[in-house]
C-alpha cells in the first residue's frame, strides 16, 4: 500500500526535503499467518506520529505479500508494502522467477535489488542488478539498490571503488527523469548480521561520498534528492546515530526488524 502524500510530506526531514524511509528487510522469515501477526502487533505498538517521522517499509517474503497487503487495507496500516528481490524479465518462461509487474500489482512500493546475499549467495553481477533496478522501475515502484564493500575489500583500502562500480550500471542505465526515485542502501557486508554496525562517523564519510559521485555523474540537483539508507547491524541503540548523518535518509533493517517490540522501538528512537 502507498501512503498518501501528505503523509509522505511530513515524513520528510525539513533540512534535506528527503522524504525519510526505514524499511525492514524480513529475509527467508517468517510465513504469511507469522507476517500478519507481527505486522499487528508492530501497527499496536506505534502511534500515529511515528509514522509522520519516516515512511515506514515492510518487506516479506513473496509469500506473505498478498497477505500484508489485505492486512494493511483492512486496517488502514499506513506501511509500504516491499519485496526483496524481483526478475528482471516482465514475464515469460523463468521457471521459480517473481517479475516486477506481478509485485506492481499487489501494492508493492519497493523493491530491494542487488542484496549483498543475492550478489554473494546468487551470483548476481552488479550489470543485473542495473537491469532488475530498471524492470522495478518501469513496473512503477522504487528500487533500493544494495552496494557495500566485503571485509576484505575494505582491509584492502577498495571500499570506494567497489561502491562506484556496484553504482554505475545503475546510474548509467536509469532514465535520468526518473533517478531521484532511486533508494540507495549502503551496507558494508562485514556489518550484515554481525551484531555490531559500522562506524557511523565512517558511515557519514562513506555516504558523502556516494551522494558526491552521484551529483558528479547526474548533475547536483540528482544528487541533492537521491535518498541514503545505512543497512547492517541497525538496532535501538544505533539507529539515531545514523539517522542524524546528513547524507542518511534511512535504514534497512534485518534482524532487529523481525521484532515488533525492538522494532516499533527502533522507528521511535530514530
Ligand atoms: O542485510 C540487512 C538488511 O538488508 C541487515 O541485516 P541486519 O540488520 O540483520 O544486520
Amino acid at each position: 500500500m502507498t501512503r498518501k502524500l501528505d503523509d509522505l510530506v511530513a515524513a520528510a526531514d525539513p533540512a534535506s526535503g528527503r522524504v525519510r524511509l526505514i524499511s525492514g528487510n524480513w529475509k527467508m522469515n517468517l510465513n504469511h499467518l507469522e507476517a500478519i501477526a507481527l505486522v499487528q502487533k508492530l501497527y499496536h505498538l506505534l502511534r500515529p506520529e511515528d509514522f509522520r517521522y519516516a515512511e515506514v517499509g515492510i518487506h516479506p517474503p513473496f509469500t506473505a505479500l498478498r497477505s500484508l497487503q489485505l492486512t494493511f487495507e483492512a486496517d488502514r496500516m499506513p506501511f509500504t508494502l516491499g519485496a526483496q528481490n524481483c526478475s528482471d524479465e516482465a514475464a515469460g518462461a523463468y521457471t521459480g522467477e517473481v517479475s516486477a509487474p506481478m509485485l506492481a500489482k499487489l501494492g508493492v512500493g519497493y523493491v530491494i535489488v542487488g542484496h549483498s546475499e543475492r550478489r554473494r549467495l546468487f551470483h548476481e553481477t552488479s550489470e543485473l542488478v542495473a537491469r532488475k533496478a530498471l524492470a522495478v522501475q518501469q513496473a512503477g515502484m522504487h528500487p533500493i539498490v544494495c552496494i557495500g564493500e566485503s571485509a576484505q575489500e575494505r582491509a584492502a583500502g577498495m571500499t570506494q571503488e567497489v561502491l562506484t562500480a556496484q553504482l554505475s550500471p545503475v546510474l548509467e542505465s536509469y532514465p535520468v527523469g526518473a533517478i531521484d526515485g532511486v533508494v540507495i542502501a549502503y551496507e558494508p557486508v562485514w556489518a550484515i548480521g554481525a551484531g555490531e554496525a559500522a562506524d557511523p562517523d565512517a558511515v557519514g564519510e562513506i555516504t558523502r561520498a556516494i551522494r558526491a559521485f552521484v551529483s558528479e555523474r547526474l548533475g547536483e540537483a540528482v544528487g541533492a534528492r537521491i535518498r541514503i539508507q545505512y543497512g547492517g547491524s541497525v538496532n535501538v541503540g544505533n539507529a539515531r546515530a545514523f539517522m542524524t548523518l546528513d547524507d542518511v535518509d534511512g535504514l534497512l533493517v534485518g534482524g532487529a526488524s523481525l521484532d515488533p517490540d525492538a522494532f516499533a522501538l527502533l522507528i521511535k528512537s530514530a
